[in-house]
């Protein structure tokens, strides 16, 4: 099973997107988690993505892109991935549409997560007060009203993009976790 997770920062596409990824069988694939590590790091792609992250701006297509190609070629998503935060930007999704074709590859779905700014502005906050070992360097005020300008500027669009395309899956992201785990399990698994 392949899958994208697309909504805004603090929608809870990480918290979902590793739920499923445990019940599928499948590799749960986070652009951020995996810029994050290259910033831990130090690697080349890391140095060029930090400062870039922590004002809440995206990093250029083609790295990103580069990224994605490169990890699904891996033999553990040989039985499906859940692309979490990838694509953000119309560029990088008719870019995902390109390697996809060419690896043979097939999207089974695009999970929609929607919920109102309000509540993404709260959440993102008590995640910077709760995590262990200090918050994320882009959950601050100012980082995080670029990276919600960024989402619908850019990645929005993506909603538009996947519907038309017919593989557009909506779910109510502000119930509780639970729910919309079992929403999203409803929409995969329609009876
Ligand atoms: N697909 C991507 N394209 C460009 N930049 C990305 C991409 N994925 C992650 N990033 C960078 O990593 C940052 C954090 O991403 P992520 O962990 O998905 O956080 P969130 O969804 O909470 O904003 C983004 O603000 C951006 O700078």
């Amino acid at each position: 099973m392949r899958l994208i997770f697309l909504g805004p920062p603090g929608a809870g596409k990480g918290t979902q997107s590793a739920l499923m990824a445990e019940r599928y069988n499948i590799q749960q694939l986070s652009t951020g988690d995996m810029l994050r590590a290259a910033v831990a790091a130090g690697t080349p792609v890391g140095l060029a993505a930090k400062d870039i992250m922590a004002r809440g701006d995206l990093v250029p297509d083609d790295v990103v892109v580069q990224i994605i190609s490169e990890r699904i070629d891996q033999p553990d998503c040989r039985n499906g991935f859940i692309l979490d935060g990838f694509p953000r930007t119309v560029a990088q999704a008719e870019a995902l549409d390109n390697l996809l074709d060419e690896k043979g590859m097939d999207l089974d779905g695009v999970v929609e997560l929607s919920v109102d700014d309000e509540i993404l502005v709260e959440r993102i906050e008590k995640r910077a007060r709760e995590t262990v070992g200090g918050p994320r360097a882009d959950d601050n005020v100012d980082a995080l009203k670029k990276r919600l300008d960024v989402y619908h500027a850019q990645t929005a669009p993506l909603i538009a993009f996947y519907k038309k395309k017919g593989n557009l899956r909506s779910v109510d992201g502000m119930a509780d976790i639970e729910d919309v785990t079992e929403q999203i399990v409803s929409v995969l698994e329609p009876a």
